[in-house]
This record gives C-alpha cells, sequence and structure tokens, in this order.
C-alpha cells in the first residue's frame, strides 16, 4: 500500500454506483489506502444541484458505508462560497504534508474542459491528476490548450511514480452511469434506478428528491 490518498471531486447529484466502483477501481490501480469522496457545495460551472449540498453528502455516505478505504470529504461544503479544486487542493496537501502523494480524481470530460478551471496550470502543483476515461471519451487533442500542458506531464509507469505531485495519469473504466440520466428517470416518474445503491434509493424516495415532472 503507498501512503497516497485520493480524492474524487464531483457534484454526486446523486452518487451512483459507478462512483463506486470508480474509486474502488482508483484505490485498487494506484494502491491507495484512503480515497475520499469530495461534494462540490456551489459549483463553479453548472447550475445549482438539485439536492442540497446535506443531501448530497448524506446520500455520499450511505453510498460508500460499506467500504473502510472511502470516506467523505465534506470541506466544500462547509465552505460558504464557489468552490474552487484548487483552494481544497491547497488545504489537502498544507494537512497531509509536503510528501504524501495526493491524486484528484476527474472524468475525462472535466480532464477536456481544464483550463475553464480556476488556476488549472497550478493544480499538478499540489496532487496528481487521475483521468479517468469512459468507453468512448478521448485524451485531450495535443493541439488543445490542455493536450500541450499536459506535454511532458503524463504519467505511464505507476510503478515509478516517486513524487507526491505534479503527473497526470491516464485509467480507462467502463462504467456507463451518469446522474444526468438517473434525475431524468426519476423525473419520468421510475422509483428507482438500477444505478443506484439501495439505501441511496431509500434517501431519495423518503425525501422525495428529483420528483416527477407535472
Ligand atoms: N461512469 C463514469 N465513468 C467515469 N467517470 C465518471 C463517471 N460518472 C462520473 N464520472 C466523473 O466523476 C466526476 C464526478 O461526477 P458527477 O458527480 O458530475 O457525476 P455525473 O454522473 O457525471 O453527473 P452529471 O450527469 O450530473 O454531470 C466527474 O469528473 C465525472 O466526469
Ligand atoms: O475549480 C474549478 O474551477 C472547477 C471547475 C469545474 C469543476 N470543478 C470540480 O470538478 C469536479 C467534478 O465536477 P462535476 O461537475 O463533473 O461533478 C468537482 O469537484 C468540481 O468542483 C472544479
Amino acid at each position: 500500500m503507498t501512503n497516497g490518498l485520493g480524492i474524487f471531486g464531483g457534484t454526486f447529484d446523486p452518487i451512483h454506483t459507478g462512483h463506486v466502483a470508480l474509486a474502488l477501481q482508483v484505490c485498487r490501480q494506484l494502491d491507495l489506502a484512503q480515497l475520499r469522496l469530495m461534494p462540490t457545495h456551489l459549483p463553479p460551472h453548472r447550475t445549482s444541484p438539485t439536492a442540497s449540498a446535506e443531501q448530497r453528502a448524506a446520500m455520499v455516505q450511505l453510498a460508500i458505508a460499506d467500504y473502510p478505504s472511502l470516506s467523505l470529504d465534506s470541506r466544500e461544503l462547509v465552505r460558504n462560497r464557489t468552490s474552487y479544486t484548487i483552494d481544497s487542493l491547497r488545504e489537502i496537501r498544507c494537512e497531509a504534508g509536503e510528501q504524501t502523494p495526493l491524486f484528484f480524481i476527474l472524468g475525462m470530460d472535466s480532464l477536456n474542459a481544464l483550463n475553464t478551471w480556476r488556476e488549472w496550470q497550478q493544480l499538478t502543483d499540489c496532487a496528481h491528476l487521475v483521468a479517468v476515461a469512459r468507453p468512448g471519451q478521448a485524451w485531450p487533442a495535443e493541439t488543445s490548450a490542455v493536450g500541450e500542458w499536459l506535454e511532458g506531464r503524463v504519467c505511464s509507469d505507476l510503478k515509478g511514480l516517486a513524487q507526491a505531485c505534479g503527473q497526470v495519469i491516464r485509467l480507462d473504466a467502463d462504467f456507463p452511469q451518469s446522474a444526468t440520466a438517473i434525475r431524468s428517470a426519476l423525473r419520468s416518474g421510475a422509483s428507482d434506478h438500477d444505478w443506484l445503491v439501495p439505501s441511496v434509493a431509500d434517501y431519495i424516495q423518503t425525501h422525495r428528491l428529483y420528483p416527477r415532472d407535472t
């Protein structure tokens, strides 16, 4: 086991089985003992989530309850301002110390849009980035701003990864789940969804989240 720490930021509106499977796959492939799921509070880049920050955090806790290596990081929820990843990674770097390898997990769609993030070129000063591709999702084009920046930062040898931050790692995964598809199915009248952990599905029903469109 490395002493590295994984951080998986997301809106989690709601968390789905793809998020959990992906977190476990990253732990396995990077040999991480701990990975934190960090819900965003006030996303910089999209309209406000449907479920409140507290509800999304509660669903994350329910979904990961069976996995001791996974935990909730609620720092963005208690910060009452726009949730910029760079702010969170700087805080986590201070807490973890200079030597601890940090891995920030993001989808390939997010990597392709990385140049729209706040202080995006500084993210790797705090952590490695782990970009997870869904089937068919492409690595940023070499000629794009992100593609040019990636040059010299991509790590292809996980075993040789000695630094605490600075590299970008590509992992391939095959999880079709999407929170948009779940919200849309529930709003169309479905009472449950195969991509929800059962305890999360119960929570959604109890709290009447994503109500049927009228
Ligand atoms: N099935 C998946 N495979 C790989 N990455 C995923 C998958 N689902 C989500 N991600 C990635 O996980 C991060 C957090 O996901 P998020 O909470 O936005 O879920 P989502 O299913 O993409 O939601 P939405 O449809 O609302 O955008 C994002 O970087 C996203 O790209
Ligand atoms: O810091 C930024 O500018 C920034 C811009 C867009 C997205 N993010 C983060 O990326 C993560 C995934 O976002 P999303 O919308 O795909 O759930 C989540 O932690 C967001 O806070 C961060």
